[in-house]
């Protein structure tokens, strides 16, 4: 048996794995069978963001120790809004987990700042937890715009999570790594969350700033996982390609 040792940290290690569009049942049953044999780090909180018309389906075949995530899903509880899914919908069928503001949402379907905010809100008020999602294109980091850009999508999240930090983890991917192959480098990485964890100190409080985790994401794989892991402010991951492959679970188990 591997031996697990827990880490030293106030904020518990959470890795989430975004599957985007992909899997059919045949893969999904093959990626949990691979994930509940891991085995996976008990220390670790593990969420899987899974197509939302599979939710029920994985929801049925995961073992206790990972959570389920949907993807997206629209502001109110029910209505007219053909297509889209609600918070009270997830929570029904057994999930406890919403992934917001991913940077695919926010340029390929237009979903903005306020928007993210206004879904965030109410996924909280239904009682889900949020992974809401932050980051830069190539183009705003080389304008050197990566601290504006951040602070400013984060600013709308703050009157939307109001008193339920506990429920929310931040993650920070920068576009430009988002599926590349272009890992941000540890130094990176870290230098935007401890920024971003700074600002929150002043636009949330020092206590939210200190008990947030904050998860990076783009192109992260067992290969580079344990150094980004490594770095004080990075709480997690969100991890897109690599999560649909057996080395998830060597990121999951990366700060042993
Ligand atoms: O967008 C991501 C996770 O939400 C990252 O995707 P990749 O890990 O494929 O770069």
């Amino acid at each position: 048996m591997r031996k697990f040792k827990t880490r030293n940290m106030g904020r518990k290690f959470v890795v989430g794995g975004n599957w985007k569009m992909n899997g059919d049942k045949n893969t999904i049953h093959e990626i949990i069978t691979t994930l509940s044999n891991g085995p996976l780090d008990p220390n670790v909180e593990v969420v899987i963001g899974i197509p939302a018309i599979y939710l029920a389906y994985v929801q049925s075949i995961v073992p206790d120790n990972l959570k389920v995530a949907a993807q997206n899903c629209w502001k109110v509880e029910k209505g007219a809004f053909t297509g889209e899914i609600s918070p009270a919908m997830i929570k029904d069928v057994g999930s406890e987990w919403v992934i917001l503001g991913h940077s695919e949402r926010r340029t390929i379907f237009k979903e903005t700042d306020e928007l993210v905010a206004e879904k965030v809100a109410h996924a909280l008020a239904t009682g889900l937890k949020v992974i809401a999602c932050i980051g830069e294109t190539l183009e705003e980091r080389e304008a050197g715009k990566t601290e504006e850009v951040v602070f400013r999508q984060t600013l709308p999240l703050i009157a939307a999570i109001g008193d339920n930090w506990d429920r929310v983890v931040l993650a920070y991917e920068p576009v430009w790594a988002i599926g590349t192959g272009k890992t941000a480098s540890p130094a990176q990485a870290q230098e935007v969350h401890a920024a971003l964890r700074n600002w929150l100190v002043s636009n949330a409080s020092p206590a939210v700033a200190e008990a947030v985790r904050i998860q990076y994401g783009g192109s992260v794989t067992a290969a580079n996982a344990k150094e980004l892991a490594a770095c004080p402010d990075i709480d997690g991951f969100l991890v897109g390609g690599a999560s649909l492959k057996p080395e998830f679970v060597d990121i999951v188990n990366a700060t042993m």
